[in-house]
């Protein structure tokens, strides 16, 4: 691949996404440097900050610079005054949302791997988590998040009605269908299908695309069994499909196999400019406490690098986020006796990915080694 211009729109957000969003710029720095990339980064409000400053969640200037640009970064939203005020009319989440539906984002991946280095700080250390290695299809812009929603006039209720109809079903199952024939050709369809009508026709559209793949083994799993399944036994899944809701919450709970919320990418693909970010939110007790891990941020620039077709640049990160691993250059939610800050776990990585070698995991060395760089 020759050298490539990309304008990146960055919307660090609010809380800890603009400290980790920092370091994943950092290391694309560091990628354009080396490769002779140019890559333009425009900084956008969104979320609280976006409210606080304008009003809105989602400013149209912020909008507009989405779909001029060729891939976006987005840190994370969501401030505990809005989290704790029911009252509150507007609010940060509501901005991430309309981003998605308004770009079309109905594709969420988020892999999930288990590192073995990491095991130790996996509250499931066992030989049943070592080795696993998913990768979570959640469709992000239909069911429950953008069905109708309010109060009975009474006030006495409240309602979030669920739809979806064959199209959005349709068109994420290609997709989950075809990672698998990457992968390991294993697609599991997680849903509630004994309860939910939502969920029986996702069964029945899956199935009906399923002889299109004829390599890939298709099996089913109600959702509260899958919550189980994929804390006792892992390596069983390769291609978890699933719907808006179900594929948020079992995320987050995968990223235990991880070892860190912290540790979780993602990339959200559909009809227009694609979005990179982080599965964790805006981790409000962490901000400015320089203990936000940038790893999943970072992890999610590796796979805008690949979304744009630099393969060999997006190994390079990812073996860099290894070696950090590897040397126990850490945050201190993975190394509590002995932690590194959001800054230098990116400056490490940044320097691996500028050089192509390992410094020794000696702080002095580092803050004065990369200097250079940043
Ligand atoms: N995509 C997003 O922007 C997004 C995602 C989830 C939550 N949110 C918002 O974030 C706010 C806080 O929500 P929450 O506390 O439920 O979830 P959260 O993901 O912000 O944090 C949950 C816990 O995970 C850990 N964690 C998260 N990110 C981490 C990181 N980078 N490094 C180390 N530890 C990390 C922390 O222990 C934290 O207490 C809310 O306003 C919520 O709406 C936004
Ligand atoms: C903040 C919230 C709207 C969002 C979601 O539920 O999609 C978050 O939890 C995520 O996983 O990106
Ligand atoms: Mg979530």
């Amino acid at each position: 691949m020759g050298v490539l211009r990309k304008k990146i729109a960055v919307l660090p957000g609010d809380g800890i996404g603009p400290e980790v969003c920092d370091e994943a710029i950092k290391v694309l720095e560091a990628v354009a440097d080396r490769f002779g990339h140019q890559f333009e980064f425009e900084t956008h409000l969104m979320g609280a900050c976006a409210i606080d400053a304008t009003g809105e969640p989602l400013p149209d200037k912020t909008l507009q610079g989405c779909f001029e640009a060729d891939a976006i970064l987005l840190g994370a939203i969501g401030d505990p005054k809005y989290d704790n005020n029911p009252a509150a009319k507007v609010r940060p989440e509501q901005g991430l949302l309309k981003l998605r539906k308004s770009l079309g984002l109905f594709a969420n991946i988020r892999p999930v791997t288990a590192y073995d280095v990491l095991l130790e700080h996996s509250p499931l250390k066992n030989e049943r988590v070592a080795g696993a290695d998913m990768l979570i299809y959640r469709e992000l812009t239909g069911g429950i998040y953008f069905g109708d929603k309010g109060r009975t006039e009474d006030g006495e209720g409240a309602y979030d009605h669920c739809t979806y109809d064959r199209s959005e079903i349709v068109r994420i199952t290609h997709l989950a269908f075809q990672a698998a024939t990457t992968r390991r050709n294993k697609l599991t369809l997680v849903d509630k299908a004994n309860v939910l009508e939502t969920s029986r026709l996702w069964r029945e559209v899956v199935k009906e695309i399923a002889p299109e793949y004829p390599d890939v083994e298709l099996d089913f799993l109600f959702v509260d069994n899958a919550a189980m399944q994929i804390i006792l036994n892992p390596k069983q899944f390769d291609v978890i499909l699933t719907e808006n809701m179900f594929g948020d919450i079992l995320s987050d709970e995968a990223s235990v196999i991880a070892g860190s919320l912290g540790l979780l990418p993602s990339a959200s693909v559909g009809n227009t400019v694609a979005l990179f970010e982080p599965i964790h939110g805006s981790f409000p007790q962490g901000a400015g406490k320089k203990i936000a891990n940038p790893i999943a941020t970072i992890l999610s620039a590796a796979m805008m690098l690949e979304h744009f077709g630099l393969q060999e640049e997006a190994d390079l990160v990812k073996k860099a986020v290894h070696n950090a691993l590897d040397k126990k250059v850490l945050t201190p939610e993975l190394n509590a006796t002995s932690p590194y800050t959001t800054e230098q776990v990116g400056n490490f990585i940044a320097y691996f990915v500028m050089h192509g070698i390992e410094v020794m995991p000696d702080k002095n060395n580092i803050e004065v080694g990369l200097s250079t760089i940043i």
